[in-house]
Formats: C-alpha cells, structure tokens, sequence
C-alpha cells in the first residue's frame, strides 16, 4: 500500500516514515511539508535518521495524492482540511491524528468521508483505546453521585492544543459511560474563587513541561477512595503503528468515518 506522509518533518512525520520503512505491506509514496519548510527537497529517509531513502520533500501535494492509497497526516486543523480535500477527490485512505480541530471542522471531515475512507483518533495507540472502553464501563458501573471524574494529562513543552485529543476521547469515552454530554458538562479551566464542584461535572487538567511524549490519568474520586486509570506513552512510534495499522485496515471498507476503536475491534456500534 503506497502511503503519503503530511507534516513529513514533524515529530510525528519522522516517525511514520520509520515506521513504514519497517512495516510490511506499506511503503512510502510521498513526503508533504508546508508552502516555505527548510524540508523542502530534502530526501525524507535523512531527515528521518534513516538514511536515503530516494523519497523527497515536496509542498505539490496533489500530484501525489493522485497515485497513492493512503495519506497518514497529523499536522495542524487547518491543514488537515485541506489534506481532507484532496483524498476526498482522489478517493483514499487519510488517517488523520491531528488535535485540536474544533465542531465546525468536524463537519467538513464528516462530508469529505462521503468519498474518503477517514479513520480519525486523538489517540492512534492501543493502549489508550482500550484504556479509553475500561473508563467508560467503570463511568457505567459507578453511580455519577459521590463519584467525581476527572482528566489530568501532560505533555512536551511543544504541544499547542489543551486539553490533549486524548484527554477529550478519555473525557468523552467517561461522559458516554454515564449517558451524558461531554460539552454541557466539563470543565476545562479552573482559577480562583470557583465555587465547590458541580456534581456529574467532568474536569479537566492539563500540565507541559520537557519532552514528555503523552501522560494521561482520569481519576475517579469517590467518598475515602479514589481510581486511577493511567496510560503513559515514552515512545511515538505507538501512535505511527497505530496510524499504519489503520490505513491497513480502511483500505478494505466502505468511504466513512472511523475512529481507532472500529479498526481495533473495540467498538460497540
Ligand atoms: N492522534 C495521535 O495519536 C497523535 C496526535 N498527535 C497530533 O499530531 C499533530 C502533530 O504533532 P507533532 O508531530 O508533534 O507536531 P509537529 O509540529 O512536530 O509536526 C507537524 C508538522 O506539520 C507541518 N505542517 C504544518 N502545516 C502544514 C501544511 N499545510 N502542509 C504540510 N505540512 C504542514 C509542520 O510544519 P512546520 O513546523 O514547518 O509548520 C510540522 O512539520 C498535533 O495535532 C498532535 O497533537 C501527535 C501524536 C499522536
Ligand atoms: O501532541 C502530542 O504530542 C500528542 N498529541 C495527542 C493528543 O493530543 O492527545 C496524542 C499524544 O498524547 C501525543
């Protein structure tokens, strides 16, 4: 399977382009940056630490596009539109790990899964979405009064979204264990004279700092104990096997919008 990578020099990008020079089954096809990147016309192999690799950096996505299978794309929101677009018309697989991407965004990706195969996750490991099916069966089991729920991540210094994607699927995944709406009831920012909590709210927080690669807890507080689910990532490529392992996968469905659970297996719908 011939597979785009977009956003090729990023942290993410160097990493899916290790990762599917040691996977079998997939290669690499093309290798995207921004209009004006100091990537461009680079070989993407070196810039990897792999070595050449024959495959350069180029910002003319749309010929690419045009003769691969797949696109794996964790850039920026508005990138990830655009890029939406394009496997749109071309009729591919775009696996899309960005975060950050707002309500109205999601509407645009909605309607290019029309034609894609869109599979979309703020967290492509398999840890996490199985950690993502235990915190909404214990949200299920446990009774939302004198139960108190609540995200803590940290990542890197470099991160520029809050709270992480991953922290909203753990917060969503939550809010579905208690049959509520994730938006109506969380709280994202806390500062001085707050009040107490507000019972059935789901709070969040958020730490960076370093080169942490992905530390999430949801903490479920009750009367003289407390649960804590963890999941601590110390290495990117669990996300860049995750986003090869479902390109693998949408090659073989229908056009739609997937998320990580249905090509692991995990979901319930
Ligand atoms: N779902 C998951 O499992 C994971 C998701 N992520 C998410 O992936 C995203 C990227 O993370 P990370 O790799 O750390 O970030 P980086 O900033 O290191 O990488 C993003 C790359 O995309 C490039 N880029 C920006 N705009 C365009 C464009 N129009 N066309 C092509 N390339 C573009 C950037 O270029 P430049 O820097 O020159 O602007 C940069 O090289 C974030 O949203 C992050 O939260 C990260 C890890 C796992
Ligand atoms: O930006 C990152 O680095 C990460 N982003 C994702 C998120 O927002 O949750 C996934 C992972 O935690 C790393």
């Amino acid at each position: 399977m011939g597979l785009i990578v977009v956003g090729a020099a990023g942290r993410m990008g160097r990493s899916l382009i290790h990762t599917i020079a040691e996977t079998e089954g997939v290669h690499l096809a093309g290798a995207i940056e921004r209009p004006g990147s100091d990537a461009l016309g680079k070989d993407s192999g070196e810039l990897a630490g792999l070595g050449a690799n024959g495959v350069i950096v180029t910002d003319d996505a749309l010929p690419v596009f045009a003769k691969v299978e797949g696109v794996l794309d964790f850039t920026t929101p508005s990138a990830t539109l655009d890029f939406a677009e394009l496997a749109a018309q071309a009729r591919i697989v775009h696996v899309i790990g960005t975060t950050g991407m707002q309500d109205a965004h999601e509407a645009r990706l909605h309607a290019a899964s029309r034609h894609a195969r869109i599979v979309k996750s703020g967290n492509m490991s398999l840890g996490v979405n199985l950690l993502s099916v235990l915190v909404r069966q214990a949200a299920r089991a446990l009774e939302d009064r004198g139960w108190d729920i609540e995200v803590l991540e940290m990542h890197h210094r470099h991160k520029v979204d809050a709270p992480s994607g991953t922290a909203l699927l753990l917060g969503q995944a939550a809010a579905e264990g208690r049959g509520i709406d994730l938006a109506q009831h969380s709280v994202k920012v806390r500062d001085g004279h707050t009040g107490a909590r507000e019972e059935g709210s789901i709070g969040f927080a958020t730490l960076r700092g370093g080169s942490v690669v992905g530390e999430h807890s949801v903490v479920i507080a009750g009367e003289g104990e407390t649960i804590e689910l963890s999941h601590k990532a110390t290495d990117r490529s669990i996300f860049a096997r995750g986003a090869v392992r479902a390109a693998l996968w949408a090659r073989h469905q229908k056009p739609g919008y997937y998320s990580m659970l249905d090509v692991l297996g995990l979901s319930d719908r």
